[in-house]
């Protein structure tokens, strides 16, 4: 039996730029006990069994100079014996069967029992169904996707770097076989360049994308249904996934799920193709890695205090929205957002394992960003304290997100707790500090309550979103601004759609800004802004101005663009609002 320890590769200096680590195979700095980090053991479905706190003499280093560490030998964590123990998070998934309830993990109250009527066993899966098509298409864009390096600065030295193999960590154990094979985490991959694009095969797939993953959809709609397996089976795979007994679960379908009034215990639903839609997993970082976060989350609110920055959501990494390309988020190279890299790489591990025990889609999804430095596309810091008014605390859906997020709390607060609207009645999902949560947020529409007041008190969030437009753009390492014009040199013919919209647009119908709301005009009011550079303590709602002639001609336009999701709903109200004013 080999245990196979993932070895978070931790050499971060505080103040150096997070983009640096990735160049320690060639040159690997000595570890010192202040920069050494736990060794998380996991089991063959990713769950972590164990935290070993890493000795600097433990480490040694493979052929490829990567870092690694002798196995530990005590088993201080291990909850369930029949957990298996042998393979690494990294290696292919298992077959995890096809389940066609959602189990919900703990106790339940007494009225909820196994429901089988409403099981659709005969349901066959589809080969050409909806998710198939979409995965095709997302394999052409992801192919599609280019990045280009920033010439000079520390992002231009990651395209040196020589990515440890799989060959290579093969054959370091076949040269020291007594010690376990350990795997460092990858942390960028070669680039994806000189690769063909296909333009127009990626239009339409953004247009089928977009409709496949509008804020409407339920999960059931983009879900393969295939559900043979048997009931004890799901329930099986589960309880190994969380190393829980099966005498923990409760299972009922998913279509008629409604979920709880409160969930503040482990409590997952599943869907039809195994995947988890909505999870609360109590505690589930170590203690050791909470008390590392919880020093960095302080030192990011009080940078934020210090340096009178206003917002209160800090992104990293990718960012894509409003852009033909995407850039490095602004935050990414900011005192504050150095931090967050830093957080984000103590929880990307996590993220990882957990998508990959609990949603096998995502994870495969995900796992074709190669070349992401974290295992999330974009990355969101939200900081809560008693009076900041934020994005959270208003109920929103997480538009651009492909299927779930995954969600790790810290701080020090109390209440502070995710509301999540469930075919319209409320649940509320108690986030307490180690805990992590998996939301499909595009799904569920949520907010999170104010904590209560209290010196210091303060409730930090961290998501690692899904967002699906990194599937489909052209990535550039570069500023916002550096990356439009690197877009512009590449696609000399682009149009935007704003210049193509003001072209076709024809006479008779027109544009205004304007306060006032006559019969030809109609006021869109936008409730909150979602992104750009974060909510801001009274800040100005955008506002949108519609004029439409008799004709039934329309044209609308947003003064901030907006998901395409969200015009269509402004478009559903528009309407509404002109039989309104027809009336
Ligand atoms: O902090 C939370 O619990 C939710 C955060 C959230 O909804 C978001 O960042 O979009
Ligand atoms: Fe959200």
């Amino acid at each position: 039996m080999s245990i196979n320890t993932t070895f978070n590769q931790k050499t971060t200096q505080s103040g150096e730029p997070p983009m640096m680590m990735r160049m320690t195979n060639s040159s690997t700095p000595p570890l010192t006990p202040k920069n050494c980090l736990p060794i998380f053991v996991y089991n063959d479905y990713g769950k972590l069994i164990r935290e070993e706190q890493q000795q600097p003499t433990d480490i040694i280093t493979n052929n490829n100079n990567s870092m690694m560490r002798s196995m530990p030998t005590t088993n201080r964590w291990e909850t369930n014996p029949q957990t298996p123990l042998s393979v690494s998070p990294f290696q292919p998934l298992l077959p995890i069967p096809n389940f066609s309830h959602a189990f919900i993990v703990g106790n339940l109250p007494p009225s909820v029992s196994v429901r089988r009527k409403n099981r659709k066993m005969s349901e066959k899966p589809k080969n050409n169904s909806a998710p198939s098509k979409i995965m095709h298409q997302l394999e052409l864009s992801v192919l599609n996707n280019q990045r280009r390096i920033a010439p000079k600065g520390p992002l231009a030295d990651i395209s040196n770097i020589q990515l440890p193999q799989q060959e290579s960590t093969n054959k370091s154990n076949n040269t020291t076989p007594k010690k376990p094979r350990i795997r460092q985490l990858m942390l960028t991959t070669p680039l994806r360049e000189s690769l063909q694009s296909n333009q127009s095969a990626r239009s339409k797939y953004i247009d089928e994308e977009a409709n496949n993953y509008s804020i409407n959809d339920s999960p059931e709609t983009t879900i393969i249904k295939t559900s043979n397996t048997k009931d004890s089976e799901h329930k099986a795979a589960m309880a190994t996934n969380l190393g829980l007994s099966t005498d923990d679960f409760e299972c009922k379908p998913f279509e008629t799920t409604t979920l709880p009034s409160v969930i503040d215990k482990n409590y997952l639903v599943v869907d039809k193709e195994g995947c988890t839609q909505l999870a609360l997993l109590p505690n589930h970082i170590p203690t050791s890695v909470c008390k590392l976060i919880e020093v960095k989350c302080r030192k990011v609110s009080n940078l934020r205090h210090a340096l009178k920055i206003q917002k209160a959501s800090f992104y990293v990494n990718w960012w894509t929205k409003s852009q033909p390309m995407g850039y490095m988020c602004k935050d990414n190279e900011s005192e504050i957002g150095k931090v967050v890299n830093e957080i984000a790489e103590l929880l990307s591990d996590h993220c990882r394992n957990l998508l990959r025990m609990c949603n096998e889609r995502v994870y495969k999804k995900i796992s074709e960003l190669k070349e992401d430095k974290f295992f999330a596309p974009c990355i969101c810091f939200n900081i809560l304290e008693h009076d900041l008014e934020s994005r959270i605390t208003k109920f929103h859906h997480d538009k651009m997100d492909y299927g779930v997020s995954v969600l790790f709390y810290f701080g020090d607060y109390s209440r502070g707790n995710l509301n999540v609207l469930d075919a319209g009645s409320s649940s509320t999902i108690v986030t307490r500090p180690g805990d992590a949560v998996i939301l499909r947020g595009n799904y569920y529409k949520h907010s999170v309550q104010n904590i209560e007041p209290g010196n210091n008190k303060a409730r930090y969030s961290i998501v690692f979103f899904a967002h699906s437009t990194h599937f489909l753009k052209k990535k550039y390492e570069l500023s916002p601004a550096a990356a439009k014009k690197a877009f512009l040199v590449d696609n000399p013919d682009f149009v935007s759609i704003k210049k193509r919209k003001q072209a076709s647009s024809s006479s008779d119908v027109s544009v205004k800004k304007s306060k006032k709301s006559t019969e030809d005009n109609v006021e869109f009011i936008q409730t909150h802004t979602y992104l750009g550079n974060g909510y801001k303590s009274g800040h100005k709602n955008y506002q949108y101005y519609v004029k439409f002639n008799n004709s039934d001609q329309k044209e609308w336009k947003s003064y901030e663009s907006l998901p395409k999701q969200a015009v269509a709903s402004y478009w559903v109200k528009f309407k509404k609002l002109k039989s309104l004013s027809n009336q």
